[in-house]
């Protein structure tokens, strides 16, 4: 357990906690929901897409950043949708240079729609040009538990000019149409976004790479086995009423996720999945 150091924290207010890590990169973390809202690299360029429309503070889904989806995804069962982690009050347990560790436990409220005990711990590490993001579920109870989750990351970039390599060969479950889900093999190089993009690559063990003129970032995962691609583009981006109507434009979602196989953890039992973005 590495141990706080207040001095690595530059501001904390109305839960969010602006830090920077020594070799010049700076994040900002909202406790509500344990929600990473901006990573900045050295050169100042912030990665993270956050809606300018975006609610925050308790209780709230905060729009963009990245999302902590726990113990459910989307509306795969019968938890209000992605779950409850990311409308969730989180604790700062640690902190040193380009490194936090956020926590969240069993609550009451968090009993009275999923019965179980657990702690969610999320270490997050960051540096002049890389960005970790590290989820681990402990089952403290003494029985078991079932969970998805994902770490639903907007990656900030212009989506006209933006490819993702690293998919070719997988299999996807398209799930744009909610009423009739589609299967493929995702034939290409590359994929680009030219309409609604939902998929889940099942098993998508090689690192994506997310290319643009202004920036290529690698995305790599472990213990999470898909990919979910997310984006809404015009109809249904106008249809949220967190995000502006052109958003669509400026974002896409690579998430590292747990999908397909929901996980089973026996008391005492932990998982962990992590994302690395590096630029
Ligand atoms: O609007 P939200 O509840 O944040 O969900 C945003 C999106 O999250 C994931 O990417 C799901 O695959 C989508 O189906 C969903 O629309």
């Amino acid at each position: 357990m590495r141990l706080l150091i207040p001095s690595k924290i530059n501001s904390m207010s109305n839960n969010l906690i602006n830090a920077s890590s020594q070799d010049g990169a700076h994040i900002s973390v909202s406790l509500d929901g344990g929600h990473l809202c901006s990573w900045r690299t050295a050169d100042g360029v912030e990665h993270l897409y956050l809606s300018p429309l975006t609610k925050m503070g308790a209780g709230a889904a905060i729009r963009g950043g990245i999302p902590i989806i726990f113990p459910q995804f989307a509306s795969k069962g019968d938890l209000p949708k992605h779950g409850f982690a990311r409308n969730s009050l989180w604790r700062l347990c640690a902190s040193g240079d380009g490194f936090m560790q956020l926590t969240l436990s069993d609550s009451v409220e968090t009993r009275a729609l999923f019965p179980h005990a657990f702690t969610l711990t999320l270490n997050i590490t960051f540096s002049a040009r890389t960005l970790n993001a590290e989820l681990a579920v402990t089952n403290t109870g003494t029985d078991a538990f079932t969970f998805t989750s994902a770490l639903h990351t907007y990656l900030a970039t212009p989506i006209a000019d933006t490819a993702l390599r690293g998919l070719q060969g997988c299999r996807y479950i398209d799930t744009t149409d909610k009423t009739c889900e589609r299967n493929g093999i995702f034939e290409d190089t590359l994929l680009q976004v030219n309409n609604e993009v939902d998929s889940v690559f099942l098993q998508a063990d090689k690192a994506v790479e997310l290319l643009s003129p202004q920036k290529n970032i690698a995305i790599s995962k472990t213990g999470f086995p898909d990919l979910v691609v997310w984006n809404p583009w015009q109809t249904l981006c106008a249809q949220i009423a967190d995000l502006p109507d052109d958003a669509y434009q400026q974002f896409i979602c690579v998430e590292a996720a747990l999908v397909a196989v929901p996980m089973t953890l026996l008391a005492g039992e932990s998982w962990v999945g992590s994302q690395r973005l590096e630029m």
